[in-house]
């Protein structure tokens, strides 16, 4: 059976000048494994915040997250194991080679066939070549190529993606959406990306529009109906 993010009732908001801002309020959503979703909508409107509360990264000002998988439910900062992330701007240990930054997952977890497992996630997003490269050697693309490896190569359940193609050009933008939609794809992995990219969202099977502390669906596609 595969698993699921169940977020119930969360809301985000902030003192800011000694007023209260409200980014998002009583909203319910779930995402399931092996399904992609895009969350798009204004600068401002708190995207990104609900991505970090929608990962367990971040804590709701109220509401609760979970993760469910079989009969196992645990909120979602236990979940850590079973999501990856991938950013805006890589966020690549700078002194390492593309290949020991795919690697660094599986080390962390003392895995000893880390650097044999990163060398095939490497072939999978078209850089064997570059694997001794260190991030500064490397383009945009290549660097973002190399961050869906090392948020792939411990299998999480979900990865979750803020603007990943954001600081890219056209081309690397449609190569690296489709290197991440084909990875996740392979994985089983649910995908959820936030993004001002009309060519990235229109790729997710749900397309949910945040603005106004509300979600709107744009767009459902095939996405199971919530449990
Ligand atoms: N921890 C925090 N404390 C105070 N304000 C915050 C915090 N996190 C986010 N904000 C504010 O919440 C608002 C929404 O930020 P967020 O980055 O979630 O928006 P976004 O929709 O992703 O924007 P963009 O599309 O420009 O990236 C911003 O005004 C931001 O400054």
């Amino acid at each position: 059976m595969s698993s699921y993010i169940e977020l119930k009732n969360i809301s985000q908001s902030f003192e800011m000048n000694e007023a209260q801002v409200t980014l998002f309020e009583g909203l319910y959503l779930t995402f399931h494994q092996g399904q992609s979703y895009a969350i798009t909508g204004p600068s401002g409107a708190g995207k990104s915040s609900l991505l970090m509360v929608a990962s367990g990264l971040e804590q709701p000002a109220s509401g609760q997250g979970h993760y469910v998988d079989c009969d196992k439910i645990m909120p979602l900062e236990q979940a850590r194991e079973e999501i990856g992330f991938i950013f805006q701007q890589f966020h690549l240990l700078q002194e390492l080679t593309a290949l020991n930054n795919v690697a660094l997952p599986l080390k962390l977890r003392g895995d000893r066939h880390a650097i044999e497992k990163a060398k095939v996630w490497l072939e999978k997003v078209g850089l064997s070549h570059r694997q001794d490269h260190t991030p500064n050697q490397l383009s945009g693309g290549e660097q973002q190529r190399v961050a869906i490896a090392r948020a792939l190569i411990f299998e999480p359940k979900f990865i979750f993606a803020d603007e990943p193609t954001g600081n890219l050009d056209q081309k690397s933008a449609d190569d690296v959406a489709d290197i991440l939609i084909a990875c996740c794809k392979e994985n089983n992995a649910g995908l959820v990306m936030v993004t001002h990219s009309s060519a990235l969202a229109s790729r997710a099977q749900q397309v949910l529009s945040l603005a106004n502390n509300q979600l709107t669906d744009n767009k459902t596609i095939n996405v199971k109906e919530a449990s």
